[in-house]
């Protein structure tokens, strides 16, 4: 097969050839259904602490534009419904090509016009590879944000900045060390759905900690049209980045909110 992609000819229909867990039953993206979600009040607040990069690159990897350090610097999540400290590896971001489409997770089958993803790797692994391939939904954690049109979004407007040098596939740039990555993020980081999920690309590993945070992030409409001028490793205008939701099978959505 062709490498993967979102083209009619190597989209999210054809993912399951080579890696067959597509079909699995702890897959994701999935909708989020407030009517069938439950609350948790042993969940605890979340706490991400992330200490700026001195050497980082933005990067097109062909299929999404990823913020990457070169090696990690004492940044991690804990807490929340995690059991121990998870070492922060990269984000990156999934949208579309207009407002109406983008995100991975619905909410009652609402998409957003973009979804921003923070990834961490369980650190009783030596490595992110390792707790890729630990088996079990606790390798990595995974924050998703989702990202709606509004004010512009001066914490990633550095990040924004930078995406058209990222235009086409395998083009990256260095990012400038004094990139508060930490301002991202709420003051506080509650209100999230958290289940038990996959990588959303391939290879799909069911090894993924998903918190969804409820609020979403606002970015303006020039920051948002920026993402849609970025290139695929298909040549194409790499917005519609996403896959469509999973099955949810056996299992339950908690959410830290009532
Ligand atoms: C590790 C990783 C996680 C996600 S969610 C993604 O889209 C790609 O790679
Ligand atoms: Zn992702």
């Amino acid at each position: 097969m062709a490498p993967w992609g979102y083209e009619k000819d190597n989209g999210p229909a054809h993912w399951h050839k080579d890696c067959p867990i597509a079909n699995g039953k702890n897959q994701s993206p999935i909708d989020l259904i407030n009517g069938e979600v439950k609350y948790d009040s042993g969940l605890k607040p979340l706490t991400a602490k992330y200490v700026p990069f001195s050497d980082a690159k933005f990067l097109n990897n062909g299929h999404s534009v990823q913020f990457q350090p070169s090696a990690g610097n004492g940044s991690e999540l804990t807490g929340g419904p995690l059991a121990v400290k998870y070492n922060f590896e990269q984000f990156h971001f999934h949208w579309g090509n207009n407002d109406t489409e983008g995100s991975e997770h619905r909410v009652d089958g609402k998409m957003y016009p973009a979804e921003l993803h923070f990834v961490h790797w369980n650190s009783t692994n030596p490595s992110f590879k390792d707790a890729v391939g630990s088996g079990g939904p606790n390798g990595l954690a995974v924050l998703g944000f989702f990202l709606k049109v509004g004010a512009e979004n001066a914490a990633l407007k550095p990040i924004t900045d930078l995406i058209p040098k990222v235009k086409d596939a395998g083009t990256s740039v260095t990012v400038p060390s004094n990139f508060d990555m930490q301002a991202i993020l709420p003051a506080t980081l509650t209100d999230y759905y958290t289940y038990d999920g996959s990588l959303t690309t391939p290879p799909l590993a069911e090894c993924v900690k998903w918190i969804v945070f409820k609020q979403p992030l606002e970015v303006s409409a020039a920051q948002m049209e920026a993402f849609r001028s970025v290139i695929n490793r298909d040549g194409k205008p790499m917005g519609g980045n996403y896959r469509p939701p999973c099955p949810l099978h056996d299992r339950a959505v908690k959410t830290s909110f009532k």
